[in-house]
Formats: C-alpha cells, sequence, structure tokens
C-alpha cells in the first residue's frame, strides 16, 4: 500500500489499520466457519450489479449512475444532516439511478451494516457495499448483508489478497468493483481473472491526500479499455469515473471520452433532496444532446 514520506499514517493506513481491528473483534464473536455456515444456508438471489450497469450503457451517450447513499467523509465531515437511506435509496430509484452505493464503514464515514439493509429494502436497485476490504471475512458478511458487489481497493491489498477477495466475491455470486487511482495499480488491477462480473472503477480522488482531479480517468481509461478489449470482445468493458462528478458538463466531458458510468455521492448527498439533484443532474445531460 501507498506510504507517505512522514511518519505520520495517512488516513487509508489508518482506516486498515482499523478493519483489521475489527475483524479481529468480529471474529471473536462470531468464528470464520459459523460465518461461512450461515453464507452456506443462505440462498437469496443477488441483483445484478454489473448487468444494471451494462444495461444502462446500451446506447452510446445513455448513462449509468451509481447514486451513493453516505452521511459523512473524512475529508468533509457531515455532508448530509438528515441522513435517512431508506428514503435515499427510494428517491435514487425514481429518479433513474442504475444502481446504489451504501457507506457501511463506522469510524471515518458515519456508515453502518444497517444502511444497507434498509436501502435494500425500499428499493429495487443492485447495491455496493462501500467499505474497505482487507479479509474475507468481510466478504462474507456483506454477501449476508445483501450486498450485490464488493469494493476491491487496490490500494488497500496487495496482489495476494486481492486475487483471494476477488475470487471468493465471485464464488459467492457478487459482482466486484476493482478501484484504482494509479498506473501502477491498473497494472496490479489487470492481473485479476477477467469476468462478467468485473468493474472497474478509476478514483478521480487520491485516498492519501483527498485531492480530486477528473483527469485521473482521463489519463487511464485507454489504457485500462485497451488492455480490456484485447482479451474479451464479446462484452464491454465497464469502467466508472468515481468521485467529483458535480455537473452535467463533467457528465458530458465523460461522455466525449466515452466514459458512461458514474459513481456520485457527494453532489447529491449535500442537498436536502439528492433523487432531485440526480433528476436535475441528468436532465442538464439530456438537454444538451
Ligand atoms: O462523493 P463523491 O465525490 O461523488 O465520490 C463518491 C465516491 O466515488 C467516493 O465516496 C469513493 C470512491 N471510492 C471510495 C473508497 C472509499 C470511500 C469512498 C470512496
Amino acid at each position: 500500500m501507498t506510504t507517505t514520506h512522514s511518519d505520520i499514517p495517512s488516513v487509508l493506513q489508518r482506516i486498515v489499520a482499523t478493519k483489521i481491528e475489527e475483524v479481529k473483534a468480529a471474529r471473536e464473536n462470531l468464528s470464520l466457519e459459523d460465518l461461512q455456515s450461515q453464507v452456506a444456508a443462505d440462498n437469496k438471489p443477488r441483483r445484478g450489479f454489473a448487468a444494471a450497469l451494462r444495461a444502462a450503457s446500451t446506447n452510446k451517450n445513455s448513462v449509468g449512475i451509481i447514486a451513493e447513499i453516505k452521511k459523512a467523509s473524512p475529508s468533509k465531515g457531515i455532508i448530509n444532516h438528515n441522513f435517512a437511506p431508506a428514503l435515499f435509496a427510494q428517491q435514487y430509484e425514481q429518479a433513474g439511478a442504475s444502481c446504489l452505493s451504501v457507506l457501511t464503514d463506522r469510524d471515518y464515514f458515519q456508515g453502518d451494516d444497517s444502511y444497507l439493509l434498509q436501502a435494500a429494502n425500499a428499493a429495487s436497485l443492485p447495491i455496493l457495499r462501500k467499505d474497505f476490504m482487507v479479509d474475507v471475512y468481510q466478504i462474507y458478511q456483506s454477501y449476508l448483508m445483501g450486498a450485490d458487489c464488493i469494493l476491491l481497493i487496490m490500494a488497500c491489498l496487495d496482489d495476494t489478497q486481492v486475487h483471494e477477495l476477488h475470487a471468493l466475491s465471485i464464488e459467492l455470486g457478487m459482482d466486484v468493483l476493482i478501484e484504482i487511482h494509479t498506473k501502477s495499480e491498473l497494472d496490479r488491477a489487470l492481473t485479476l481473472p477477467r469476468s462478467a462480473h468485473n468493474i472497474y472503477g478509476i478514483n478521480n480522488r487520491d485516498l492519501n491526500t483527498f485531492d480530486v482531479d477528473l483527469q485521473t480517468t482521463l489519463d487511464l481509461k485507454n489504457i485500462l479499455i485497451e488492455a480490456l478489449v484485447v482479451d474479451n470482445t464479446t462484452l464491454k468493458p465497464l469502467v466508472v469515473t468515481e468521485s467529483g462528478i458535480h455537473s452535467s458538463d463533467d457528465i458530458r466531458l465523460m461522455l466525449s471520452h466515452d466514459i458512461q458510468h458514474f459513481l456520485i455521492g457527494e453532489q447529491f448527498m449535500k442537498t436536502d433532496h439528492p433523487g432531485q439533484a440526480l433528476q436535475s443532474l441528468l436532465a442538464g445531460v439530456a438537454a444538451d444532446e
């Protein structure tokens, strides 16, 4: 994982350390074996996260939005003061989102596992569990929560871990959002087995400094798409631009570079009516077509 030049751990390093502690505590409550038995006894169908994104982008200028339910973040503090996950999930669905993303991390994003369940009960859209995966234990937990997609952040994982977590997620029938921010993370992501369950996310935010630059997507997407297209001609690779999308202009810029999938949180969550904010963003894109 990325190291900083000082001895002070970056936020990302602190988050990873917290996750390792969380998993340790959870395992003391419920062993991995018992958790696996619960998973084996559960056969809830998944909602098809990658499939929903694929369906949203069949036309050249159509967009697939992953709308995020996020109360707070380490960089912004509280973003939404009237946080209501079930209501926001319904609003997003009505406004035309393709998928939902729900932050479940407690210590840094003020999320909760129950928010994912609330969103899943309120809407029929597929859901990404937005958290920091470092251990297979969390993948089983995510499955039991009803997550349809898992986030694997390349900056938090070494090669062995990422391969293990990826294989398990797919074995359990979940899709995987593989998040990259740099060329070297991209190269490592390309060593994962190709799958129709893979979604590649280019995060415009550096998780160590919180700097956001949409140019990150534009710099990396060609290399990514070319590498993916070479060995998979039947399914168009799914590439999502993540973070810092604020306007219809941002969407149009991405569309002009063949990016049709977006993960958007703050722009919606900072308003009183996240669904309306999504609707007006989409209306702004359509108006200019
Ligand atoms: O709120 P924004 O700028 O629209 O960004 C959403 C999403 O991309 C961001 O929450 C995110 C992307 N990758 C992450 C990894 C961990 C936590 C959060 C994130």
